[in-house]
């Protein structure tokens, strides 16, 4: 098995990423987190860019011992300088300098030519090796580089003393066939190049940035660089989870180790989005909040019945993280029956079926079904064949008496009778709340109550959610309604339904026993 060495430059190109600014703390809290995700190297910045970048470096390198720690510098004396300052107090000093190897950039950035460009190189690297005992260089926008200058330009920094030899797509424009294609061209071509480390380092301007990764470890790539979630400078860099969990899944294919601790892979994504405020998109691979979230009715019926047969990834592969069954518009019988059963429900197949119709109603309108909407459905049923015996709102006017709102409500309640209150408050929905205490049998305590709106427009929905104690025992009620009143007073009776019916299960199943 070929062993495939991670560096990870979430703190250098990842800090690169338009908005995000790490300070010294944030940064060494991420690199220690790095280095239990088991990188084998951690670009911690970039010591000649700002004395905050230099005290960061510095104190990761000081720090960190199972994970080489190493910093960017152009091929400039005073950055390598700087960087041994930085980096001398690690386990083992790495350096990473590079210089721009493409026509665009050596003539309009750089202002050199290719010979002057190659000389540059070849000292930096000599003058970085008389600090570090390991230094990576890079071929910047190597693969807008002309292939033969590529050679040329690498077979001097090898002699030079470079120990990785890095070959990035910088500004991500690389097909994965192509860029294999370069890194086979240069492992057949730069003599010494089996002496080194041989890198990837991909951009994701054209969203190849992972599959140029793994094209690169299939042509011989033996280091690949990348950040956690993806973040860097422009549409990012490859997301080293992503690459990470490919050749663990795929290694039938790539038969390569990466080293990396898998179960550590969430705690590190959710740690760089909190700690650089990048909110990660939910239909992101491996840690994208949907990456193991089921909505369809063929796929959740799958699911149920072999995980496999839509689960590549088991999802606590990657630490604490579960599959989900969420009911929605696209759900079928198999995932709503399967979650009524989960919630304690034992119903005929024909009220399941009649709560199933009802669900497809809601769904339609809804963008998720919350549980509280399935036990409002599936009570329906046994409320309707009294099997169950709960409080039903028949009817409810809100009047204002002296500027008072003041409410009146007809309730059934659980022994059949119906029972009118009035009642006022300081505003309409206390004065509901006031109205339904009175009605309900218990002793009842509002904890939260909130109301927002579930669709857009003139007739948005409002849905009210409500949390509460009803003779000690805290359950919260839910309901959406164009009436934001209504949907307040409902989702009161809710709450309380709720607790009568988990008490009327409960009832049922010891006698069931
Ligand atoms: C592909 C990459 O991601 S490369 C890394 C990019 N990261 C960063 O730039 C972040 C940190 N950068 C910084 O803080 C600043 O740019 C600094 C401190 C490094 C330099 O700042 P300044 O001295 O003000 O220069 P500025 O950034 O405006 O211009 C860059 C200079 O470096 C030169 N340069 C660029 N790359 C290299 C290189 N590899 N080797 C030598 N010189 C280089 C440019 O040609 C330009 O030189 P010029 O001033 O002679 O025209
Ligand atoms: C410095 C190099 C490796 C880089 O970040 C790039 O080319 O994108």
């Amino acid at each position: 098995m070929r062993k495939i060495e991670f560096f990870d430059t979430t703190l250098r190109d990842g800090e690169q990423s338009a908005g995000i600014n790490l300070n010294t703390k944030e940064k060494l809290e991420i690199a220690r987190q790095l280095e239990k995700y088991g990188v084998s190297i951690i670009e911690a910045g970039f010591p000649a860019s700002s004395p905050g970048d230099f005290e960061a470096v510095k104190l990761i390198a000081d720090t960190v011992k199972n994970s080489v720690v190493t910093g960017l510098a152009r091929s400039i004396k005073s950055d390598i300088e700087t960087s041994w300052e930085a980096l001398k107090g690690g386990v083992q000093p790495h350096l990473h300098t590079f210089i721009a190897t493409s026509p665009i950039h050596m003539q309009y950035k750089l202002n050199k030519t290719p010979e002057q460009v190659i000389e540059i190189a070849v000292e930096s690297v000599k003058l970085a090796k008389k600090y570090f005992p390991l230094v990576q260089w890079s071929a910047e926008d190597a693969t807008r580089s002309d292939k033969d200058f590529l050679v040329r330009i690498m077979n001097e920094v090898i002699k030079a003393g470079a120990t990785t030899i890095n070959i990035p797509d910088t500004v991500g424009y690389a097909s994965p066939i192509e860029y294999g294609a370069l890194f086979k061209y240069l492992s057949e071509n730069v003599t010494g190049i089996e002496k080194v480390k041989l890198s990837a380092h991909c951009h994701d301007d054209l969203g190849m940035a992972v599959a140029n990764t793994l094209a690169a470890i299939e042509n011989g790539a033996t280091q690949v660089e990348g950040t956690i979630n993806g973040i860097g400078e422009r549409a990012g860099n490859a997301a080293l989870e992503e690459v990470a969990v490919a050749l663990h899944i795929r290694n039938d294919y790539y038969q390569a180790d990466s080293g990396i601790i898998l179960k550590e892979t969430k705690r590190t994504s959710q740690l760089v989005s909190q700690l650089t405020g990048v909110v990660i998109q939910p239909n992101k691979a491996v840690v994208g909040k949907n990456a193991f979230a089921h909505e369809s009715g063929i796929h959740q019926d799958g699911m149920l019945k072999n995980p496999e047969t839509y689960e590549i990834i088991t999802p606590d592969l990657i630490g604490d993280v579960a599959t989900e069954l969420v009911l929605g518009k696209h759900s079928g019988r198999h995932a709503f029956f399967s979650r009524a059963a989960e919630m304690g429900f034992q119903l005929s197949d024909e009220k399941l079926n009649a709560a199933f119709v009802a669900f497809k109603k809601l769904a339609d309108r809804k963008k998720e079904i919350a549980e509280e909407d399935l036990f409002v459905l599936l009570t329906d049923q046994q409320v309707k064949s009294g099997e169950v015996e709960l409080y039903e709102l028949e009817e409810l006017v809100v009047h204002y008496e002296n500027n008072v709102p003041t409410s009146t409500i007809t309730v059934k309640v659980p022994t059949g009778e119906q029972v009118v209150e009035t009642c006022a408050g300081s505003g309409a929905v206390e004065a509901i709340f006031n109205t339904l205490e009175k009605i309900v049998n218990g002793e009842v305590r509002i904890l939260d109550y909130r109301v927002s709106s579930v669709s857009k427009g003139r007739d948005a929905l409002g849905e009210a959610v409500i949390n509460l104690t009803f003779n000690g025992k805290t359950s919260t009620g839910r309901n959406a309604s164009q009436d934001v009143l209504k949907a307040s007073a409902r989702a009161y009776i809710n709450a309380i339904n709720r607790q009568l019916v988990n008490v009327q299960i409960k009832e049922q199943a010891a006698v069931g026993q």
